[in-house]
């Protein structure tokens, strides 16, 4: 059995393709919110459209959780901290698996740093790669990385959580695993600037060869490995995120380029990590020149033509 803690989009999604091995729990905050998805098998609020498997039970009692089953958290980033702590007691001894993509803004941290800092001891692994929550639950191929410090338990994972549509590839570096998803949502709402602007296909496609060789510099200079970052949770998703308008981050960058409204309320986490990883990259003293575009376009949505000046007009230099 498995849980999943977080009933958005991509936690119903891994619920959904889980249910193929055998039971899973889908836990949600909001007590409302399960009796909805309850009674419709459907997640309306954030998944519409798709149905819910009976091999999946519905709860927001965290108490109920079987002994050391392995619990998903699938909230967003700057959410996680907080949900941890609330039920610290409830998730102690089981395995954790971050779900999330992104930095912590007012520590810097990822998600691993921030379940150990929670739970002191706890086992933690990170869940990430290229994949909409939508192609999962439809049962599309879809290949992720997961990714465990302590080897066999990262092997015992891979094993649990792979299923018939969900692939999963074996890391022990996190901190690459969990640096290439946070950082590559900056770069995709950067990537959809550009198309809402219309500069055009070549000109994002300089932005995501930059962005890349700048999300190289910062997460390698904090301990991640090369090899992770070509790989499904670096390489892999900044490539989707940054050409699909399925993609949150590309749509609320597209919608600033073209200065178009974007509804607050879906979640877009490449905004916060943006300022995160800027400000973490400033202590270091490293230059990450498309990061820092995208936080002046965050700051001023109508500065688009002179932070296209600033990043054209830098110092000439080797690739
Ligand atoms: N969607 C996708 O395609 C993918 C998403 N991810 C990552 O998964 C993470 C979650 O994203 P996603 O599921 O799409 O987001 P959604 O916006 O679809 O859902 C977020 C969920 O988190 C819940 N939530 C918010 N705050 C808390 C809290 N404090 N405690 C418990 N639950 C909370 C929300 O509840 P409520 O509805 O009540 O607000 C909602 O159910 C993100 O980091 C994202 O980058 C990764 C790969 C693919
Ligand atoms: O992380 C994702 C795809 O791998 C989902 O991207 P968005 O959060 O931009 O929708």
């Amino acid at each position: 059995m498995i849980c999943v803690a977080g009933a958005g989009a991509f936690g119903t999604a891994l619920a959904i393709s889980l249910a193929a091995n055998g039971p899973v729990i889908l836990w949600t905050h909001d007590a409302d919110h399960a009796t909805a998805m309850r009674e419709a098998r459907e997640n309306a609020r954030r998944l519409p459209g798709i149905a819910l498997p009976e091999g999946i039970t519905i709860t927001a009692d965290f108490d109920t959780l079987p002994v050391e089953i392995p619990v998903l958290l699938a909230v967003p980033m700057q959410q996680l901290r907080g949900m941890v702590e609330t039920h610290a007691e409830a998730l102690r001894g089981h395995p954790l698996i971050a779900c999330c993509k992104g930095i912590e803004l007012s520590t810097g941290n990822g998600p691993t740093a921030i379940l150990s800092e929670t739970l002191p001891g706890a086992t933690t692994a990170i869940l990430t790669g290229p994949s909409f929550a939508a192609d999962i639950a439809r049962g599309l191929p879809t290949a992720l990385t997961l990714a465990c410090a302590d080897a066999a338990i990262g092997r015992h994972l891979q094993q649990a959580l792979t299923t018939p549509n969900l692939r999963l590839y074996r890391s022990t570096d996190t901190t690459g695993a969990e640096l290439g998803g946070a950082l590559k949502n900056v770069i995709a709402i950067g990537a959809g600037a550009v198309m809402g602007a219309g500069l055009g296909a070549s000109a994002r496609a300089a932005l995501m060869t930059r962005g890349n060789a700048e999300i190289a510099r910062l997460a390698t200079a904090l301990g991640a490995q090369a090899e992770t970052l070509s790989g499904l949770s670096g390489f892999g998703d900044l490539v989707l995120t940054c050409t699909s308008d399925a993609s949150r981050n590309y749509r609320f960058g597209h919608a600033l380029g073209a200065g178009t409204p974007f509804d607050p309320t879906i979640t877009v986490e490449g905004a916060a990590t943006a300022r995160a990883a800027l400000d973490r990259a400033q202590a270091m003293g490293l230059d990450l020149p498309v990061t820092a575009a995208v936080v002046a376009l965050l700051d001023r949505p109508d500065s688009l033509p002179q932070v296209m000046e600033t990043l054209l007009s830098r110092p000439l230099k080797e690739e």
